[in-house]
């Protein structure tokens, strides 16, 4: 019996964030592994007109779950949803919730956030920052409570090249920025950002960073953890393989490429691309939760779910992966073939941006004009590559992050938790893992069906044929306009045409003599 897993059965357990990516994937690890456990609390908002108990049921009719409620029938009656809203002052819990989760909670994770590079740093600060710092306040006024886990983000600290697994400071103390927050305007806020955030790329990593400190600050007396994920993928083995529900990280950029839209990406072929799949993430939470719990670590550990320094892969070598899987696994109704090239600086990158996704989208938009449609593709090709230009920071650059922490648990766990609760990314084989990353976004992400895989097939061949015959075009007009206003070209053309003559009188004169 897995002692982890023994560990969870009983307990009362608060999510945060447990209708996103990760805090999925979380619960039903829980439930599959620890049915016996007694409640997970999840802290809900409703959403696109569905309120809570509509997402939850949602959530536990997918196939994620599926495996889940074989071991656990009654998870229904497990999960308690309360509403809340991390963006309010006082999260919106109401005061007889508040009373239950106080009086009830043994275990925290705390995953929500909000992972948008480009938010509003105001935003960013109530719920990456603030949102954490009352979840603290919470977390002290829990009898019961065992531990409490912080999600934060390896890329917390993506201004320094070499991380630890230490709390960095933060030039401005987290307390001012969340009091300025308070009564600054938005138009101030605008102007001050790139001031306040430095040498951080985006509002997210800043605000991350911040959130570590004051959890480090505010946690004190509790027993607190952060784990710190890299780029988290789609799972590796658990439930099963290639399960993905959204467009962060790599998966939208993905698709992009898969259905032909994305055709050139400023990357840096050798630079490790950190991806790290969603259920090694979720093993080493629940093994840091336990650990926190009955280890009472005298100060708070920082763990790293990294795969640069065991199990590296490159940006260029998952670029290569990704586009062979589209060779036996295409997408349907493809804009054009997927190909796309690694580029490398500011000049090639105007280049193919302008040969490769401008002039394809502005000739459809006058196709759709044409045809008495609505034009679409250039809006869209606008939208795909400021999207690039946020990640592009992120594949352009490498890091390395010291797992000291994170071995040290690994050492620490029975056999059996190795196996259950397998956090060891040098097991991964990423040529596999990368296939069955492009088949789940097929499948669960895109929803499209596997029978039409010949269809797809076919289609990327009668786009192949256009794509010939359109470069076959443009040369002879090319060519054409050049023999009208050139003397030279027109004597280039009449020398290949004589030549090819010769050419093919040579050989047809052996064989005319052998008649
Ligand atoms: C040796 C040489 C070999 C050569 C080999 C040659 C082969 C070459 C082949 C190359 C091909 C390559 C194939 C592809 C390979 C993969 C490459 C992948 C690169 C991936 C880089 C990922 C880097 C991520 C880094 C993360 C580091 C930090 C880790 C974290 O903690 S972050 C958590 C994750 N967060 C994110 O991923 C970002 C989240 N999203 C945002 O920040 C924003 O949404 C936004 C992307 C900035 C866009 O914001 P906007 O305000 O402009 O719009 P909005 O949010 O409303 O969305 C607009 C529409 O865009 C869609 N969308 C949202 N997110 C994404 C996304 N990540 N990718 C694509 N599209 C996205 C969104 O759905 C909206 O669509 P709509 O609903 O239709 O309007
Ligand atoms: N994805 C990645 O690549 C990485 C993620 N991380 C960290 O992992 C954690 C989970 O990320 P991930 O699952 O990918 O993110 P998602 O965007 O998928 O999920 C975010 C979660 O936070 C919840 N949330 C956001 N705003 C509020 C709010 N105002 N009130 C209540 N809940 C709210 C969302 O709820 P709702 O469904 O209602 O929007 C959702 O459940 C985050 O802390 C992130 O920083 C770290 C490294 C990489």
């Amino acid at each position: 019996m897995s002692t982890i897993a023994a560990f969870y059965g009983g307990k009362s357990i608060l999510i945060t964030g447990a209708t996103g990516f990760l805090g999925k994937v979380l619960m039903e690890k829980l439930f599959r592994t620890s049915p016996d456990l007694k409640v997970i609390y999840i802290l809900v908002r409703p959403k696109a007109g569905q309120t809570l108990q509509q997402r939850v049921v949602q959530i536990l009719n997918s196939k994620l779950f599926e495996k889940a409620k074989e071991v656990c029938p009654n998870v229904h009656e497990k999960i308690r949803a309360v509403y809340a809203d991390l963006n309010q002052n006082d999260l919106a819990i109401s005061k007889g919730d508040m009373q239950e989760l106080l009086s009830c909670t043994n275990i925290v994770f705390h995953c929500a956030a909000t992972v948008r590079f480009n938010d509003h740093l105001r935003h960013a600060v109530q719920l990456n920052v603030t949102a954490t710092q009352k979840l603290l306040l919470m977390a002290s006024q829990m009898p019961k409570l065992e531990a409490f886990i912080h999600i934060s983000t390896a890329f917390s600290n993506c201004n320094l090249k070499h991380i630890d697994e230490v709390i960095y400071p933060c030039p401005v103390e987290p307390k001012k920025i969340i009091d300025s927050m308070e009564w600054l305007d938005d138009a101030i806020i605008d102007e001050i950002t790139p001031k306040l955030i430095g040498d951080q790329p985006n509002t997210y990593t800043y605000t991350k960073a911040l959130g570590e400190m004051v959890v480090q600050q505010e946690g004190g007396n509790l027993n607190v953890a952060i784990v710190r994920p890299s780029i988290v993928g789609a799972t590796w083995q658990e439930p099963f393989p290639g399960w993905v529900d959204n467009l962060n990280g790599p998966s939208g950029l993905i698709i992009a490429t898969g259905k032909g839209f994305l055709r050139a990406l400023r990357a840096t072929p050798m630079a490790v691309a950190d991806v790290i799949p969603v259920d090694i993430v979720v093993n080493l939470t629940l093994a840091v939760g336990w650990y926190t719990a009955v280890q009472r670590p005298k100060s708070t550990l920082i763990y790293h779910c990294t795969s640069g320094n065991l199990n590296p892969c490159y940006w260029g070598k998952m670029g290569f992966q990704v586009l062979a899987t589209f060779e036996k696994i295409p997408f349907e109704r493809a804009f054009r073939r997927p190909n796309a090239d690694l580029t490398s600086n500011t000049f090639t990158t105007q280049y193919w941006n302008a040969v490769s996704h401008w002039a394809p989208a502005i000739i459809y938009d006058f196709y759709l004009r044409l045809t008495g449609r609505k034009p679409r593709m250039t809006k869209l090709m606008n939208r795909l590559l400021r999207t690039v230009s946020m990640l592009e920071y992120f594949i352009n650059r490498s890091w390395e992050w010291s797992t000291c922490n994170t071995e040290m648990l690994m050492s620490k766990l029975s056999p059996e938790d190795q196996r259950v609760f397998n956090f060891d990314v040098r097991q991964l084989n990423w040529l596999e893992y990368i296939e069955n990353y492009v088949l789940g976004i097929k499948k669960y992400l895109l929803k499209e069906d596997m029978a039409g895989i010949p269809e797809a097939k076919q289609h990327l061949k009668r786009l192949r044929n256009i794509h010939y015959l359109f470069n076959t075009a443009l040369f002879l007009i090319a060519w054409r306009l050049l023999m009208a206003r050139s003397q030279m070209a027109r004597n280039v053309w009449f020398f290949i045409v004589s030549f090819c003559y010769k050419f093919l009188s040579y050989f047809r004169a052996p064989r005319t003599l052998k008649i």
